[in-house]
C-alpha cells in the first residue's frame, strides 16, 4: 500500500473498520483501469470477506449527529414547519459540509476524497455541446441542485450561526463545496437498507451466486443528485418495500468508507458489499488471483450514465454477437451494456407523422390525438420510464 492512503487507513481501523491486508491492498491503477482502487495481494477464495464497515462508520443524516444537533423535527419537517432536509441530497451534503468545517469524526475520511471530477457537471458548455442530442445533459440537474443550495441549504445556515459560524461559509458552505460533495454522493454513495432486526452479522452461506442485475438505483429527477448503488442482504435480495410508511426503515443513501474505494467494469464484478446487523461486509463473489484489481459493480451501466455519474466510460472489446455488421469487425470496443435511449414523445409524434403523412387528421380529432398521446406518455412513464 503506498504511503498516500496511510491517514485513510488509519482513521478506518482506529474507528473500527477491518481491513483484511493479507489479501487486499490499496493501490493506484492506470487511469484508464479506474486509479485509486484495490487489488488482490494473495488468490483470494469466493465468499472471502475483503473489510467490514461498522454501520456507525458509515456517513448519512442518520449517523450524522447534525440533524439532532439542529433540532430532528426542524431538520426533518417540510415547510413552513420545518426544512425537509431528509429529502433528496441537501441533509447529506450539508452533514459532510459540517463534519469537514468542524473537524469531525469523519473529517480524515472526506478529506481522502477526490474534490475534482471529470463528470459533465463541471465540464464547460463547448465541452457539453458535444453531448448534444445524448440525454446526459438534461440529466445533469445542476440548475436542481444551484436551486437547492440556495433554497435549502443557505436558509439552514444562516438560521444557526451557533452551528454555522459566518466565518466559516467561504470556506467550507459555498455552491462550489455543494456540487464537490454532490459529485462525491454521486459517484461514491451507497444506498443502504436498515439493519435487518434478525439479520447476524455473520454472512449466510449463500452470499453467493447472485443472479440480481439491478444493483445501482434508476435515477430520481426529482434530486439534485440521484441515488446510489445498494447494498445487498446476505442473500444477495434487494427486497425494498415500496409501501413502508415508516420513515426509519426506509433505505437511506450513505457514504460507506473503503467500500468506495472500489472501481467497477462492465461484467467484471468479484466483490459485492453485503450488510449484517451492526455491519456492512465486503464480500468476494468469485475467486480472485492474487495481483488481480477488486472489482465491485456499478451494475454494468451503459456508457451515458457511467460517464455522468462516475466520469468514465466503459471501452472493451465487444462480444462477436454485438459486433456482427460492424465496420471493425470483431476489433470494436464499446461498452457491451450500452443502450440506445429515445424519447417517449419524439417516438409518439414520430409515429404520428408516419400515419398522417398522407393525410392530415380532420381539425376535429386533433386534440383527441394530443390527448390520446399525453395518455400515452403518462402511461410510459408511470410504468417507470425516464422523463
Ligand atoms: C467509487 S469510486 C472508486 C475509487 C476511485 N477510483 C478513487 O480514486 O477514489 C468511483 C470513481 O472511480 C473511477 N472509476 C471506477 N471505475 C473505473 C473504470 N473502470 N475506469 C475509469 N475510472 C473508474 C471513476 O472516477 C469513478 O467516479
Amino acid at each position: 500500500m503506498t504511503t498516500s492512503f496511510h491517514p485513510f487507513v488509519s482513521w478506518f481501523q482506529a474507528n473500527g473498520g477491518s481491513l483484511n491486508s493479507e489479501y487486499i491492498g490499496l493501490t493506484t491503477f492506470p487511469a484508464s483501469e479506474g486509479g485509486r482502487g484495490a487489488v488482490a495481494l494473495r488468490d483470494i477464495p469466493e465468499s472471502h470477506t475483503l473489510f467490514k464497515i461498522p454501520r456507525s462508520l458509515t456517513l448519512s443524516t442518520r449517523t450524522s449527529p447534525l440533524p439532532e444537533l439542529f433540532g430532528g423535527d426542524a431538520w426533518r419537517k417540510k415547510a413552513p414547519h420545518g426544512h425537509g432536509l431528509d429529502e433528496g441530497w441537501t441533509g447529506l451534503i450539508l452533514c459532510m459540509m459540517w463534519e469537514e468545517a468542524n473537524a469531525g469524526k469523519w473529517a480524515a475520511y472526506l478529506a481522502s476524497l477526490p474534490s475534482k471530477f471529470d463528470t459533465p457537471m463541471f465540464w464547460n458548455e463547448q465541452d457539453l455541446a458535444e453531448l448534444k442530442g445524448t440525454s446526459v445533459v438534461e440529466k445533469l440537474g445542476k440548475e436542481d441542485a444551484e436551486r437547492d443550495y440556495r433554497e435549502k441549504l443557505l436558509p439552514v445556515i444562516s438560521s444557526r450561526k451557533d452551528l454555522f459560524p459566518p466565518h466559516l461559509i467561504p470556506f467550507h458552505y459555498t455552491l462550489e463545496r455543494y456540487h464537490i460533495h454532490g459529485s462525491r454522493i454521486l459517484s461514491r454513495s451507497f444506498c443502504v437498507e436498515p439493519a435487518p432486526s434478525d439479520a447476524s452479522d455473520e454472512p449466510s452461506g449463500t452470499t453467493q451466486n447472485h443472479d440480481d442485475a439491478m444493483d445501482v438505483d434508476v435515477p430520481s429527477d426529482s434530486q439534485s443528485h440521484p441515488a446510489a448503488t445498494r447494498v445487498h442482504d446476505n442473500d444477495g435480495d434487494l427486497s425494498v418495500d415500496q409501501d413502508d410508511e415508516d420513515e426509519e426503515e426506509e433505505d437511506i443513501v450513505s457514504m460507506v468508507p473503503m467500500a468506495d474505494m472500489l472501481n467497477a467494469r462492465y461484467g467484471s464484478e468479484n466483490a459485492k458489499l453485503f450488510y449484517g446487523a451492526n455491519e456492512l461486509r465486503m464480500v468476494t463473489t468469485k475467486p480472485i488471483k492474487a495481483g488481480e484489481q477488486i472489482f465491485n459493480t456499478y451494475n454494468d451501466l451503459p456508457n451515458a450514465e457511467l460517464l455522468r455519474r462516475y466520469g468514465h466510460v466503459d471501452y472493451l472489446s465487444l462480444p462477436a454477437s454485438l459486433t456482427q455488421g460492424s465496420p471493425n469487425g470483431s476489433a470494436a470496443l464499446g461498452n457491451p451494456g450500452d443502450v440506445v435511449e429515445l424519447r417517449a414523445d419524439l417516438v409518439l409524434t414520430a409515429a404520428n407523422d408516419r400515419i398522417y403523412s398522407t393525410a392530415a387528421p380532420p381539425a376535429q380529432n386533433v386534440s383527441a390525438i394530443a390527448a390520446e398521446s399525453q395518455r400515452r406518455i403518462d402511461w410510459w412513464l408511470e410504468m417507470g420510464g425516464d422523463e
